[in-house]
């Protein structure tokens, strides 16, 4: 299975000077714990990394420090991640029938979910991790007033790894372009052109380290994992 993983954030909300992938939890790049995940999969094959050509040197140190055994490839990305992927895409080996994509920031994803979503994408056209929300979610205006308190049992908070058909997933950023759409997943693209999106069971650990509390949770959780073995 082909993997692509958007990484050219700038990392905004962790007010870092530098792409966040490249800040250290438990003495590793948050990027670095993205791809173990990714090398330990056993139906990862093939890795894209998304990424600003002002970081390809330093990924390049990560890639080679972590001795990895699956063919990667840098891929330049865009000013959006929308454009990060469509790029991806379009740098697909051309034997690519379906493929993952997991955001470079959540880097807690185990290989199991990345088996899990590698394995279902073989019979559905597209899919998504995804976890059911666990706080009531109000709908609230302009002004702070709440309009309306959607049903909890319908509410899933969206995750990555998300899968889809290669072709199909070019046509509908082909079709986010010729549109103007800006989204912040793919299946969001998948659901504007009509296509079915099924929830494959995410993982509640499976943050998108986004702030700076998100770093120490994160730091929290790898602990948790790794000085228990
Ligand atoms: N132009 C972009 C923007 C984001 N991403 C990637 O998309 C994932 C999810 O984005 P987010 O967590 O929002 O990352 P940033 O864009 O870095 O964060 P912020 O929005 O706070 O600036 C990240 O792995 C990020 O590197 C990308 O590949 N290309
Ligand atoms: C794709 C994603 O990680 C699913 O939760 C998320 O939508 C990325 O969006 P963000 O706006 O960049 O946080």
């Amino acid at each position: 299975m082909h993997l692509l993983i958007p990484a050219a954030g700038t990392g905004r909300r962790m007010g870092s000077h530098r792409n966040k992938l490249l800040l250290q939890v438990r003495s590793q790049p948050i990027i670095a714990w993205t791809l173990l995940a990714a090398q330990a999969s056993e139906q990862i094959s093939w890795i894209g990394i998304i990424s600003q050509p002002h970081d390809w040197q330093d990924f390049k140190e990560i890639i080679a420090d972590l001795q990895l055994t699956k063919p990667v490839k840098l891929i330049k990305g865009g000013s959006s991640r929308q454009e990060s992927v469509y790029n991806g895409l379009l740098s697909l080996p051309a034997n690519a029938e379906q493929v993952l994509i997991h955001d470079g920031a959540r880097c807690l994803a185990t290989p199991d979910l990345l088996n899990r979503c590698a394995e279902a994408i073989c019979h559905c056209l597209g899919l998504i991790a995804a976890v059911p929300v666990k706080d009531t979610i109000k709908v609230v205006d302009e002004n702070g007033i709440i309009q309306s308190t959607p049903e909890r049992s319908q509410l899933w908070a969206a995750q990555t790894p998300q899968g889809f058909d290669v072709k199909l997933l070019k046509q509908c950023h082909g079709e986010g372009v010729a549109h103007g759409w800006e989204v912040t997943d793919d299946a969001a693209l998948f659901e504007k052109c009509g296509y079915q999106v099924q929830i494959v069971q995410g993982e509640e650990t499976n943050l998108k380290v986004t702030t700076p509390q998100d770093l120490a949770i994160a730091e929290f959780i790898l602990n948790t994992r790794f000085d228990q073995k």
